[in-house]
């Protein structure tokens, strides 16, 4: 493991300087040097002592397994470790909190923490008060804190514990074959993440796996880290060039659930019996906001986490009924219930005697286990008459739980700096920047301050100066919103972007992960002749399952069977009646892992097993659910290449990427507005999906979807001739309010750009609806039904917005467009020759496709293959290979917005240069 030395932070560092090193908020003061681990902790590379030297008052852990000290991994072969280290230097950089090494430095350490803007989330206008708001907090909660640590031993108790995670964790992935070296990056104390990263460029690291050491995500803990790393990453010319890639959540991991199990049945087996003992899962809260507004996965990560424990423990014969409760609330803001402490009354005076306690949300003994859970907890537990209470230690270094996270890295070396999550897509894979940008995307304001770390209450500290600005401003913000019983700040400074897109942007990056693997796979055989790639998806009530098959000649695949690749999403996916939860992580097979240079661990057929145990999913059955895309791998262009770590020259690592750079300026090349996408979308079709609200039987009031005709009128109104026969015309007739969902192409497809329009529509009578017969007839000659006696005319008059979203596989762009800004866009005139410019943009000329040699003489870089699948009067879309890596989504604009199909033709050749001499 290695430590950073000396460190002079760059510009992102300022904000998480605690107060008594931050004489001005806009000042940098270098930090003290960051001291190496600790010499006197033994070292376990050395030690033969064995165990879990860091000796917690309660923890009954189990000793460290001999196995780790006494060498279990074999030695690195040369060919692999020895060779690949020489061409890259690979870093694990490991996420974590931090915590005070002395009772001296709790104040400073709350400050830190108080002024990060994901734990107290100030609007753009108030962003100054941070720094003072964090100074009155955190001297308002240090007395109560300094008691916490003080009755631990005065201090935190993490750093230590990381230090030697990653020591550990250095050893295990060595012992994998992959020599590494694993850095400590903590958020509001030391080591601090601008020091490891000193450390990571000192040291000249190459591709870096970010790790938090938090199994699920929260905004408040991986967020605001990943955060934090962005800034660094953006003012540092070395920095912005390390390929990197980020795990961002694994608590789905067998191996990790595996540990966790383990631990639960070994502390099980110290009762009695086991019969009457309440597994009592305690997570670290966060306030309600975080996931009712700003969308944060943590909530919905700790059910499914605890969901597969269970499940797991079950399995094992432990079937004990078990509750889920959230601890630490900090504030006077609802936070995520049940909270711990009403839960355990509530257990206590239903009967329960018998409680084991498994803190969840977090990987080490910290202040929460050994203060919170095992003094004041066990207190109110045994006053309330619980006579049996036990806590489940927490992993620190347990073997089974290391071996899993190594394994956890050794899988995400292969996306380390993966273009993918360059590209123009909102998938964030492979870099903090993109995973942290799709977040972003479109967000208007910092969300509101829905928390407020605050204690009401005038002390002597309060009196100063900044303490008094804090408590104005905080006074201020809960009287507006307790008087109003809403989150007004949020009505006030703007609505809440940003984090809430999380989810549905995690959903996705999983999608083109798999994609990413998929073809890294075919790169990767020798023989790609007839190989396809096949992304397609089922959709279960609700929740989703995406499936993606690689399928190939046996030969192509090295000797092994043409094989899938798999990705369950979260959720629930039901098969044939049978309920299952199932993980989400992509899965290979052995062989195909080997063939991407993966750790085997993951063996799809058991865990198939497990979650679908009478549905065999095989690969049969995969290419028979529904294919959103197929690329057949040979007509993409993809050649067969060298391996991923030899992409790059040695002489440009840690050089600036011309074609990452390339990629990621590329986003802002010209596009249609999101009101103009709208509006071409919508007037270029016909059909469309109209929702409204059911009027009448036992759905009433229910969202009701049917499929409908219509036309769009001048201004983008659509109009509908529809049957008083039809349901959804008698709802319309009751409730004007509903929407037009219109794709791309009729057989819609998750994957599709589509339109929504959300407004409310007015019923013409026939003898006013002249004009609009007219129009929809002018569009849809052939509707004579619309005559028919039974038939109303409706149009959307008062559209409330529009929304667009492009291409979810490729450029998977979504924006939304006002009223105003839709009704006065135009269609755009190149739309209807879309798909003639691209296949004429795809035909072969004179050195390669008109659209690879266009790539070429506009972006100086070695095209191998460009493929245009897109294009409109600003330019167009499509899909490159660099030098063998890609394909990424980029966009080619044309020197000036064209008006007509020929104004394309005459640019197109313009941009070809001298190749379009050549070619005519
Ligand atoms: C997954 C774990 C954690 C989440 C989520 C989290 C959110 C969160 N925390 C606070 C406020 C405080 N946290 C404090 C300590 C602390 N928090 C975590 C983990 C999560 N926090 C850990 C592991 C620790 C302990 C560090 C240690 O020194 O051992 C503290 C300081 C301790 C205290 O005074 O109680 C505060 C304050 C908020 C507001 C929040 C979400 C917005
Ligand atoms: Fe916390």
């Amino acid at each position: 493991m290695s430590s950073a030395g000396s460190f002079a932070p760059g510009p992102g560092a300022a904000r998480g300087l605690h107060k008594a090193q931050v004489p001005r908020a806009d000042a940098i003061v270098p930090r003290p040097p960051h001291s190496k681990r600790d010499p006197h902790l033994p070292d376990l590379r050395t030690s033969a002592g064995g165990g879990d030297a860091l000796a917690m008052p309660t923890m009954a852990g189990p000793p460290l397994d001999a196995k780790v000290v006494s060498d279990p991994y074999p030695p690195i072969p040369a060919s692999t470790s020895a060779s690949r280290a020489a061409a890259d230097k690979i870093g694990v950089l490991l996420l974590n909190l931090g915590g005070p090494e002395s009772l001296d430095d709790v104040q400073p350490f709350l400050y830190n923490l108080f002024a990060d803007p994901d734990i107290i989330r100030l609007p753009p206008s108030l962003a100054f008060l941070q720094p003072a708001i964090a100074g009155a907090i955190s001297t308002l909660r240090a007395p109560q804190s300094c008691k916490g640590y003080s009755a631990i031993g005065g201090k935190s108790p993490l750093r230590e514990i990381t230090e030697r995670q990653a020591d550990v964790l250095e050893r295990a992935i060595e012992g994998k074959g992959q020599a590494c070296k694993v850095y400590v990056a903590m958020r509001y104390w030391h080591p601090y993440t601008e020091e490891a990263m000193e450390q990571i460029k000192r040291d000249g690291i190459s591709r870096l796996v970010v790790l938090p050491l938090y199994p699920q995500f929260s905004i408040s803990t991986s967020g605001s880290s990943l955060r934090l790393l962005q800034r660094l990453f953006e003012g540092d010319r070395f920095l912005a060039g390390l390929r990197h890639t980020v795990i961002p959540s694994w608590y789905q991991r067998p191996g990790y659930v595996n540990a966790m199990a383990d631990l639960v049945w070994q502390e099980m087996a110290k009762f009695d019996s086991p019969e009457g003992v309440e597994v009592f899962f305690s997570a670290h809260g966060v306030p309600k906001s975080y996931v009712e507004l700003a969308g944060d996965p943590y909530k919905e990560e700790m059910e499914e986490c605890v969901g597969l424990i269970m499940a797991e423990l079950r399995r094992r014969g432990v079937d004990n009924h078990h509750t889920l409760a959230y601890q630490s609330r900090v504030g006077p803001v609802e936070w995520l219930r049940p909270y711990t402490d009403q839960s355990i009354r509530k257990l206590a005076a239903e009967g329960v005697k018998k409680m084991l306690v498994v803190p969840i949300s977090f990987v080490s003994e910290h202040i929460e286990t050994l203060e919170e859970i095992d003094m004041e907890y066990r207190e109110l537990a045994e006053s309330q008459g619980v006579t049996d209470w036990r806590r489940v230690p927490a992993l620190n270094t347990n073997p089974a739980f290391i071996d899993d996270l190594a394994d956890a890295v050794l899988e995400a070396l292969p996306f380390v700096g993966s273009l993918v999550g360059a590209s123009n897509s909102i998938v964030p894979i492979g870099g903090i920047d993109t995973l942290l940008e799709s977040y972003d995307r479109e967000r208007e304001s910092l969300p509101p301050p829905t928390n407020l770390m605050w204690k009401w209450g005038f002390t002597q500290s309060a009196e100063l100066w900044n303490g008094r600005l804090a408590m104005v401003a905080l006074a201020m913000i809960l009287v507006m919103e307790t008087s109003s019983g809403q989150v007004v700040t949020w009505k006030l400074w703007g609505r809440l972007k940003g984090w809430e897109d999380i989810v549905c942007s995690r959903k996705i990056c999983l999608v083109s992960r798999l994609f990413d693997l998929a073809l890294a796979a075919l790169r990767d055989v020798a023989d790609t002749e007839g190989a396809s790639v096949q992304l397609g998806f089922m959709e279960t009530a609700g929740d989703w399952l995406v499936v993606l098959a690689v399928s190939a000649p046996r030969a192509a695949l090295r000797g092994s069977q043409p094989v899938p690749i798999l990705l369950l999403t979260p959720g629930r996916f039901v098969c044939e009646g049978h309920p299952t939860p199932v993980p989400k992580y992509p899965l290979a097979t052995p062989a195909m892992s080997k063939a991407m240079g993966m750790s085997p661990v993951l063996r799809p057929t058991k865990l198939l097993n497990q979650i679908l145990p009478n549905c065999p999913v095989d690969s049969r059955r995969l290419r028979r659910s529904r294919t959103l895309c197929s690329t057949a791998a040979k007509s993409a262009g993809h050649e067969p290449e060298p391996p991923r770590d030899h992409q790059r020259p040695a002489s440009q690592q840690g050089e600036e990427d011309p074609i990452r750079t390339f990629v990621i300026k590329n986003r802002e090349a010209p596009r249609l507005t999101f009101a103009e996408a709208a509006r071409t979308l919508v007037d270029g079709s016909v059909t469309g999906v109209l929702a409204t609200h059911s009027s009448k039987g036992s759905d009433e009031g229910f969202p009701l979807s049917s499929v409908v005709e219509y036309v769009a009128d001048s201004k983008g109104r659509p109009i509908f001739g529809i049957s008083m026969l039809a349901k959804h015309t008698a709802s319309l007739y009751r409730d004007g309010r509903c929407s037009l969902l219109v794709p791309e192409n009729k057989s819609i497809a998750l994957s599709d750009s589509r339109a929504l329009l959300i407004g409310t529509v007015r019923a013409y009578d026939k003898e006013d609806a002249g004009d609009l017969r007219e129009a929809y007839l002018a569009k849809m000659p052939q509707a004579f039904w619309v005559d028919f006696g039974d038939f109303r005319w409706f149009r959307m008059d008062d559209i409330v917005k529009a929304t667009y979203a492009e291409d979810v596989r490729r450029n998977a762009r979504t924006g939304k467009a006002t009223a105003e800004e839709y009704l006065a866009a135009s269609p755009d005139p190149v739309a209807q020759y879309r798909d003639s410019i691209c296949s004429d943009l795809n035909k072969s000329a004179t050195g390669g496709p008109v659209s690879a040699i266009i790539a070429k003489e506009t972006t100086g870089l070695d095209v191998t293959n460009a493929e245009a699948y897109r294009v409109d009067s600003l330019g167009f879309d499509a899909m490159c290979t660099f030098s063998g890596r890609g394909p990424v989504n980029i966009r080619l604009p044309f020197p000036r917005r064209a008006t007509t199909r020929e104004d394309v033709e005459q640019m197109v050749e313009e941009m070809m240069g001298d190749a379009a001499v050549q070619t005519v």
